[in-house]
């Protein structure tokens, strides 16, 4: 039998897959998704197993054995390798690039070598100490401690492995493995262990105390725990096996990472009419178990996270498995205490704040199928399931569903496309859905279909949509008032904590940077090797790049004019921190944000802080504006709402929109009403008037006519190329050249038209022109971007066009890179 392998190696020629021999023992368990080690240009390499067959073109004498096989269980299942095709295809990556976006970085094994003594053992020439060590450590060591601890000899070594005086193995070997507690076990019935207890003799007094400690348990404990709970020593315990009574077994435990917490067991609600009706339809694509994607579309507060809740269920009776994606940042322990209150132990999380061990064991309790709900963040759209029923999108909209870097794909489509290989239902969830999704869901649905769009327009319980008052910021500037709090937000936070209610304040920190900057001659800092502004770490007192990680301390007098009027503005929450102590003394803060959450649960802590009222606001970033439900939280406040509105990004408005109704949407879901101050420079912008009014159609009409207009996605779609070498006109010479190999390629097929003909299919090249950010890494970029229109193969004409400048071109260094359906142009 012949086993195709993708092989893990970088390079883009060689993501083909290569034919090696499947060893007559390994034959029954080699499979399709099969992880392994194969023998590569001297080397043994991890590869994936994607195809098997009878024979090869590959001459018998040149196939070579597959070596290893590093899984019990295939880590993928058939269906993920054919979707890691399917994203190559699509998002023009290789496939190895896919295939381990797949997997946990506990499998991404490596290559260890171990060298042991050849035929003439100790009498070959290496130095003696080096002879002795190996020969002391069992004969085999690994090559890389050996060259560590004899630096000296390296080139003895080199040549003893060319001589065959030191032999090589090599073998894959995982950066992580399961976690085996040595586990006592009694070994006879208990009314024989209990008379056994009562016979031992005074100086056995340990052993008869641990006995009885683990009678009284009833099941098998931990050695440890067995050692802890009875005061007895490793030593009695032992001395209890050999004696028969117990025996010792090493035992799979896996590390939950909320072991220590218990969540407390939650019934259905019962549904409320607008829930009701969602529900309905979602069980009726859930029973008509044909792949179909919708769009709930409920305002904040109405309860989607139930239905989310009755959906699974509903599935999981089916006996199918549900995957639910949320983003990072929301994936708070009061997200995950909803679902494991529903299902408890069939639920695994995976997010990237868990250790590289706990995400394992959760990996495996789904391959294991002890798991039957997966939530988590992007990735855990390729839980490895064997029939899906439902994956659930939460709050599609957000950007960190597409990753940027390769593969740059987004969960999103990934999710439609794996529904449609198990006939899942998707249920994209959201109060101020993407345009793509809002668009595509809107579409009229064909006689005897169920529409796609499915909205919620009321909150749980009639609660109204919080009031949202904005306040023009060059208003209160002429009127004399020089502080970031406007009089209405001040005199709101007042009131607020004089009731002891809480409010939630938003800084919109995107396009706002902590920077240096000389208040005389207007000098910023930027790197060296990147088009950028340093940011001013407070802490430490360095300047860092963000893009390549350069640091270096911050002046104390401005480097162009020497003036000390040189002004560091501090993390923006961070100075929002303190105008607020000032303003209000004593009043109590938690600030969330990058640099507050760095460590692992920190998240977690200040959320739980809050919850519990151990403070009156909670001042954050981006953070702060979602998936929050805190009854106490009366007002929200948004410092400045339009810091986000003049990025050089076409979704500026839409993700203002967004972030401003999801804030806004934080306050007034209990009892007590809500409030909401928008402070603003631009208020009469219709991404900050529509918010204000809660209105999310009409802030689409507005923002699909600018599209529209402008030419942008959802009315075309995008494909963005980003080019760089360290010299200028080499880039320049060799990204026109790209651009007009594009361009020829789609004139050939009658593609190349201008958009706003109205052509049904069409494509037009933009650029090149230099990135956004010019430099990077003391590469310079530039980039294209493609528009196009109608169902044509972007991927593969990309490609096409790539070749001549990716493959076998001599000393052509520049670097492509390939971003289908961007998220940000950069
Ligand atoms: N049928 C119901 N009966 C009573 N309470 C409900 C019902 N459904 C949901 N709730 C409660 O209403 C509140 C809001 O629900 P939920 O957090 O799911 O809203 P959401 O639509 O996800 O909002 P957001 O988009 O703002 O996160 C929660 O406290 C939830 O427990
Ligand atoms: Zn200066
Ligand atoms: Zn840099």
């Amino acid at each position: 039998m012949i086993a195709k392998v993708i092989v893990d190696v970088p390079s883009r020629q060689n993501d083909r897959p290569f034919d090696y021999l499947v060893p007559e023992g390994m034959e029954p368990w080699i499979e399709c998704g099969s992880r392994v080690g194969v023998p590569f240009g001297g080397r043994v390499l991890q590869g994936f197993v994607i195809g098997l067959a009878e024979s090869s073109s590959l001459e018998g004498s040149r196939l070579k054995p597959i070596a290893e096989l590093l899984d019990a269980l295939p880590p993928l299942l058939p269906d993920l390798v054919e979707l890691s095709r399917w994203m190559s295809d699509k998002y023009c990556c290789s496939r190895i690039q896919a295939l381990q976006a797949m997997i946990p970085a506990a499998l991404k094994g490596k290559e260890e070598r171990k060298v042991s003594l050849g035929e003439y053992g100790e009498s070959c020439g290496l130095p003696p100490e080096l002879l002795e060590w190996v020969s002391a450590s069992g004969g085999t060591v690994r090559l890389d401690a050996l060259l560590e601890r004899y630096p000296q000899y390296t080139s003895a070594v080199k040549a003893a492995l060319r001589s065959g005086d030191l032999q090589q193995t090599s073998a894959i070997r995982d950066r992580l493995s399961v976690r085996r507690v040595l586990t006592v076990f009694l070994d006879v019935d208990p009314a024989a262990a209990a008379t056994a207890a009562e016979q031992f003799p005074p100086r056995a007094a340990k052993q008869r105390l641990a006995l009885l400690c683990l009678l009284e348990r009833g099941e098998p404990m931990p050695l440890q725990e067995l050692a802890a709970a009875s005061g007895a020593a490793a030593s009695s315990i032992k001395a209890l096996a050999d004696k028969g009574l117990v025996a010792l077994r090493e035992v799979e435990k896996s590390r939950d990472p909320y072991g220590d917490r218990s969540f407390a067991a939650t019934e259905p609600l019962p549904l409320t009419e607008g829930q009701d009706k969602v529900y309905g339809t979602i069980r009726r694509a859930l029973d008509g178990a044909k792949a179909r994607t919708m769009l709930l579309h409920g305002v904040t507060g109405s309860g989607k996270t139930e239905v989310y809740l009755q959906s699974i269920r509903h599935c999981l009776d089916s006996g199918r498995q549900a995957i639910v994606l949320v983003p990072e940042i929301s994936l708070t322990p009061q997200m995950v205490e909803r679902f494991k209150g529903r299902f408890g132990n069939a639920v695994a999380v995976l997010h990237s704040r868990l250790s590289s061990g706990e995400r394992f064991d959760e990996w495996r309790k789904i391959r294991s199928g002890a798991a039957q709900v997966a939530i988590g963040a992007r990735s855990a759209i390729f839980a490895p399931f064997s029939s899906i029923g439902l994956i659930i999108i939460d709050e599609e909209h957000e950007s960190s569903y597409k990753q940027e870097e390769s593969p740059k794909y987004h969960a999103r489509d990934v999710a439609v496309r794996r529904a449609m290989q198990h006939g899942a239902a998707v249920v994209l969830g959201s109060a101020t859905p993407s345009l793509e999704t809002y668009a595509a869901a809107s579409r009229i649905p064909a006689a005897g279909e169920e529409p796609a769009l499915l909205p919620m327009r009321d909150r749980v319980g009639g609660r109204p949509l919080p009031q949202v008052e904005v306040v023009d910021m060059r208003e209160e500037l002429r009127e004399g008032n020089r502080s970031m709090f406007s009089r209405k937000l001040h005199s709101a936070l007042a009131d607020r904590l004089e009731r002891g209610e809480q409010s939630v304040l938003l800084l919109n920190r995107r396009g706002y940077s902590t920077f240096v900057m000389c208040r005389s001659c207007g000098y910023t800092s930027t790197c060296p090797h990147c088009d950028i502004s340093l940011t001013f770490h407070q802490k430490t007192r360095v300047l860092r790049c963000h893009y390549c990680g350069h640091a270096e301390g911050a002046p104390s007098k401005c480097p162009s004019c020497e003036s000390e009027n040189i002004r560091y503005f501090g993390t923006g929450t961070q100075r929002v921190e303190e105008e607020l102590s000032k303003l209000f003394p004593g009043i109590k803060v938690i600030r969330m944000d990058v640099d507050t959450t760095s460590q692992k649960n920190s998240h977690e802590k200040l959320l739980k802080q809050f919850g519990e009222r151990k403070a009156d606001v909670l001042l954050g970033t981006q953070m702060v504006a979602k998936g929050l439900d805190f009854p106490y939280v009366t007002l929200v406040g948004v410092i400045a709402a339009d810091t986000s509105l003049h990025l050089p990004d076409f979704r500026a408005a839409e993700r203002t929109f967004q972030l401003l109704t999801q804030v806004a949407g934080r306050a007034g879901r209990h009892q007590l009403p809500g409030e909401v101050v928008v402070q603003s420079y631009a208020p009469e912008h219709y991404a900050i008037t529509t918010a204000q009014q809660h209105d999310y159609e009409a802030f689409l009409r507005e923002e699909l006519s600018h599209r529209a207009n402008m030419g942008y996605p959802p009315y075309c779609r995008l494909v963005l190329i980003t080019m760089s070498h360290e010299q200028l006109p080499l880039l320049a010479s060799v990204s026109e050249g790209f651009a007009a190999e594009l361009r020829a390629l789609a004139e050939h097929e009658g593609l190349l038209m201008p958009l706003s003909g109205g052509f049904p299919r069409a494509i037009e090249v933009l650029g090149p022109v230099s990135s956004p950010i010019s430099r990077m890494k003391d590469r310079y970029r530039f980039q294209c971007v493609i528009k196009y229109r109608g169902s044509i193969d972007i991927s593969s004409l990309v490609r096409l066009a790539l070749k001549p400048f990716t493959e076998g071109a001599a000393g052509n260094t520049v670097q492509f890179s390939v971003d289908v359906d961007p998220q940000v142009i950069l």
